[in-house]
Formats: C-alpha cells, structure tokens, sequence
C-alpha cells in the first residue's frame, strides 16, 4: 500500500493525494481499475480477497440509504489522483479534483464533490484537510469512506438552488451570427423566465424555457456576452467595462417643461453621460411567487417620459373601475383653494412638516413648482393599498428604488411611445401642459417635443429597462389602454408570479434561498 501526499499548491488550494487501488467496492459494485474486466473477473473468481469485504455498517442504515455509499479501497500499484478540501460554506470535506485518466477516474466510483464522511469509521466532522491524511496514510490494507455522493447533494440543494433569470431583452439564434450551434441556441423574448442550468462558460450559458417543461438545456448568450455586444455595438469606440454615470431625471410631473427647461435638461443629459456607455437590460434573477387572495395588490408603478400617456392612461384605469383603482393624494405646501378638500385634492401642510417629511424619507417623490413643495408620500401609497385597492402610482423611473422591496412587489410598467411618423399622427390633437416658464399653458406638441419624448424614452430604457416589467406603446390610446387593463388583469390572477429575487432576500422572514448569484444585478 502506497500513499503520498503533496503538500496544498498556492494557487489551487486543495489536498492532494495519490492511491493505488485494488479493488473499489460499494456493496454490490466491483471495479478493477488497472485490468481488463475478463482478466480480472477471472482472477475473482479463483481467488479469496485478502482483505474480506466488510459487512454493510449498522449505522448506515440509519441514513438515508440513497444519500451514504459506503467505497473500501484495497490497493495495488496503480495510484488512484484525487484531491481534497474543505468547503468554505458547509465545513464538510469534499473530494476537489480527480484527475483525469487515473484510477478514481476510470472506476466512476468517486467524483468531484463527494463528501467525505468518514475514513475507516473515524468521523470527519470539524477535521482540517491536512489532520485527514495522516488518517490515510496508517490505514493498512483497506480504506473505507463514508461518502455523499455530489449527485445527490446536487439533486437535494436543486429544489432550493434552482436559478431563474427573467430575460430582458428579445433573443433569435438565427439572427446570431456568433452562435456557436443554432441547433443547440434556444430563442425568448423579454419578459421570459428562464432556468439557468449552467453557469460554466463565461459567454454562453445553458438554460431551459420554464413553459415547456422541458430540462434539456440550450446555449443562451450570457450577461456579460450581452453587454460587451452591446458596449461595441453602441459605442465601438469605447472600452468594454467604462462606466456612466446615471443622470436620469425629469422634474416632478407638476412641473412641465418650457422649451428652456427643455433645451436645459437636454445639456444636462448629455452632460451627465446618460448618453455614454451603459449596462444593457440583461438578466434579472427571478423566484417564484404564490400569491395569497387575502394579501394586499401589488402597486403598480407607471413611469415613461413627459407626455406619453401615462396621466391619460391612469385616468382611463380609474374610471374603468374606481372600486378597484386607487391613486396617491399628494401633499403640497401651497394654499388649499375654495374648491379643494384636505385629503382629497391634496393634504395640505405647513414647509416644516414637508421638510420634517423629507429628511424622514417619507416621500418617494417630491419637488418644488411655483415657490411650493409638492410631493408623493409612501403613506399615502400605503393608504390606498389598505383599502384593498390596485394602487396606481407614477413616478420618475430614479425613485422607483424607494418602494422597489418585498413591501410593494411593484409592478413596473413602461409607458413607451410610438415612432415619431405615429406620434404625429395620434397626437394631432393632443395637449401637452407646459412648465413652469410658460405658466402652465396648453400647447399642440411640437416636433421638439416627440424627438425629446423618444430621446428620453430611450435612456429610460437603457438605465432602468431591468426594473419593468411590461412595456406598452402608446400609439392608439384605445389599444395601449386594453392593452394595459388585460395585463393588470392577468397579473392580480396568475397564481404564480416571478419576482425579484433581490426583495425576497431583503426581507429574511420570507427569504427562501440564498440570492448570491447575480449580486448587484440591479
Ligand atoms: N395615444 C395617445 N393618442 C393621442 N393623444 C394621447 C395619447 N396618449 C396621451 N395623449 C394625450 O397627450 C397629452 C399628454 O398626455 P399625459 O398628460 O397623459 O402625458 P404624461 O405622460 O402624463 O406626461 P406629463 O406628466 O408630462 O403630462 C394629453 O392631452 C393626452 O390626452
């Protein structure tokens, strides 16, 4: 019996040792690395074995039958390679690395992964790699481990470690020229939950469609193939990894834009970088989610650029069904006129308890119109969720961070609009309020107006496209808002929804697994 041992490489940190192997027996299964299996059978069936095998252990039978096997390994001069280590997470000894051609890899009877239970009846728990391989090296004739094997681990922590990514943008293999195998390539479009099945390679990843039941994996590109693809495709001049700085705003939606504010925001967009190189929307992980009936709505968040739509859509949502939709009263500083109710119109309060609110965090949106303050409060989001309502709030895209949590599960829609050749013709008509500057006039949209609305309706989407859910284009109002309402409609009824794993995780009482995977994805 020979056993060396080399001491833990730097750079790989794991134990290795070399064997040589006889015999490799679990209960029922024999294998003879070094000879023909004929030779060897006939050498077996001559001859008595010196070690006997030994009995099955009593307390095996105890475990879980699947989950123990139990491997004697009685040597010969052929070295079995394979390598050990602790694993950093669960403490247990796992077999690191086999070595390709030697015995333990032509028996396929241990594999990366396998943990180590114990060596000749001595338990491994709590033990270092280098207190386990003295225990090897006295070990005379036969060892005997006690192992997991990696497969059943795998299947166990499947359930519990499965990864699902909602795909957030369109994807053809056959308009992918760099597909390695069309064939092996699967298809989806955004909005897809997907179930990652491998991670291996850096540029193309294997994953499943959820809808079609199906475990067989294809190639889809993986984030960071997107994101290179789509740094040099939108800025062929610029170094993959360069970073902007985000730089997305628009003034609260009381105040409108007069074509000096307009011109001014524009500059500062620019300035800012929204218009250098950014991360396209790739993935974003996913849970599932049950949803119980007695659980309030999730709020639905309506965001797109000024003008769009998205005041005419909410108006059109709540009167379709004012028992169901609910909006947010806002708060302001200025005065309550004659016609106005406290906490109907707004709820009016004094500066200090706005700035008093402001410092507390208590507005997920606010800003200043006019000399007064006006802003959007969680409490009153929260007041309208309450009343068992859907509650439909509109913001900027940049604050839908403050109630992007477990608490609120938003429901993001993005409000897009048409081409510019449609924007002219559905908004022939259309009104469009203006800023501050002009005094809150009413004006025809301008061609100005359609190109800032498109301009700007793309670096919503090139900053924040991973926090929507759904996209509607606002083309035929009549359309985008059945559109709209069927969508709503399905989400409150779908029994299982996909959320982002990142709430669920921020919330531990519901956290059901661990979301270490795409760390800072959003
Ligand atoms: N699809 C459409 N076809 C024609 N007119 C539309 C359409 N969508 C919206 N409008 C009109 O465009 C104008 C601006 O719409 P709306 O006020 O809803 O924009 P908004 O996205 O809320 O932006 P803002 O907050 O700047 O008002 C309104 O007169 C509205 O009726």
């Amino acid at each position: 019996q020979r056993q060396t041992r080399q001491q833990p490489d730097s750079q790989h940190p794991d134990f290795h040792f070399v064997w040589s192997v006889l015999l490799i027996n679990t209960f029922t299964v024999f294998v003879f690395p070094s000879q023909s299996l004929l030779s060897v059978h006939d050498t077996v069936a001559q001859r008595d074995f010196e070690p006997t095998l030994p009995p099955i252990p009593d307390d095996v039978l105890d475990e879980d039958e699947d989950s123990v096997k139990i491997v004697s390994l009685v040597k010969t001069n052929e070295p079995l390679g394979a390598t050990i280590k602790k694993d950093k997470s669960t403490g247990a000894i796992v077999v690191a690395r086999i070595m390709r051609g030697g015995a333990a890899d032509k028996s396929g009877l241990i594999h990366e992964g396998d943990e180590l239970k114990e060596v000749n009846g001595i338990s491994l728990e709590h033990r270092k790699p280098k207190e386990i391989l003295p225990l090897l090296a006295c070990s005379k004739g036969e060892v005997k481990f006690k192992i997991i094997p990696a497969s059943f681990k795998e299947e166990m922590a499947s359930n519990k470690k499965k990864l699902f990514l909602r795909a957030l943008f369109d994807y053809d293999p056959d308009d992918d020229p760099a597909v390695p195998c069309k064939d092996a390539a699967i298809g989806f479009k955004r909005g897809d939950v997907l179930q990652v099945v491998s991670m291996e390679d850096d540029t193309w990843w294997q994953a499943c469609h959820l809808r079609d039941g199906n475990a067989r994996g294809g190639l889809i590109p993986s984030r960071q193939l997107h994101e290179r693809r789509f740094i040099l495709l939108s800025y062929p001049s610029v170094e993959p990894g360069a970073k902007s700085s985000t730089g997305l705003r628009r003034s609260f939606r009381l105040g409108r834009k007069s074509s000096r504010a307009r011109e001014a925001a524009r500059r500062r967009r620019w300035s800012t970088g929204v218009h250098g190189p950014t991360r396209p929307p790739t993935y974003i992980e996913v849970i599932p989610y049950h949803r119980d009936p007695k659980e309030r709505h999730r709020l639905v968040v309506l965001v797109g650029p000024d003008g769009v739509g998205v005041n005419e859509l909410k108006r059109r949502l709540l009167l379709s069904d004012p028992d169901h939709y609910g909006v947010t009263v806002p708060h302001t500083t200025r005065e309550k006129r004659r016609q106005e109710k406290e906490g109907v119109d707004y709820h009016f309060v004094s500066v200090p308890m706005f700035e008093e609110d402001i410092l507390n965090h208590r507005f997920i949106e606010y800003g200043r119109y006019n000399g007064h303050y006006y802003g959007t409060s969680l409490d009153s989001v929260n007041r309208v969720m309450a009343e068992g309502k859907v509650c439909l709030l509109d913001v900027h895209p940049g604050k839908i961070k403050h109630v992007y949590t477990c608490e609120y599960k938003p429901y993001v829609v993005f409000v897009k609009p048409p081409g510019i050749e449609e924007l002219r013709l559905t908004r022939r008509r259309a009104k469009f309020i203006c800023g501050e500057e002009d005094k809150g006039s009413v004006r025809v949209f301008s061609e100005e107006d359609f190109e800032d609305m498109i301009s700007l309706a793309d670096d919503m989407e090139s900053q924040c496209g991973h926090l929507f859910e759904k996209v509607i284009v606002n083309g035929d109002i009549a359309m985008a808002f059945r559109e709209l309402k069927a969508d709503l409609e399905r989400v409150e009824q779908t029994e299982v929804q996909w959320l982002p794993a990142e709430w669920m995780c921020s919330s531990p009482t519901k956290a059901r697994r661990s979301c270490g995977h795409l760390d800072s994805w959003i």
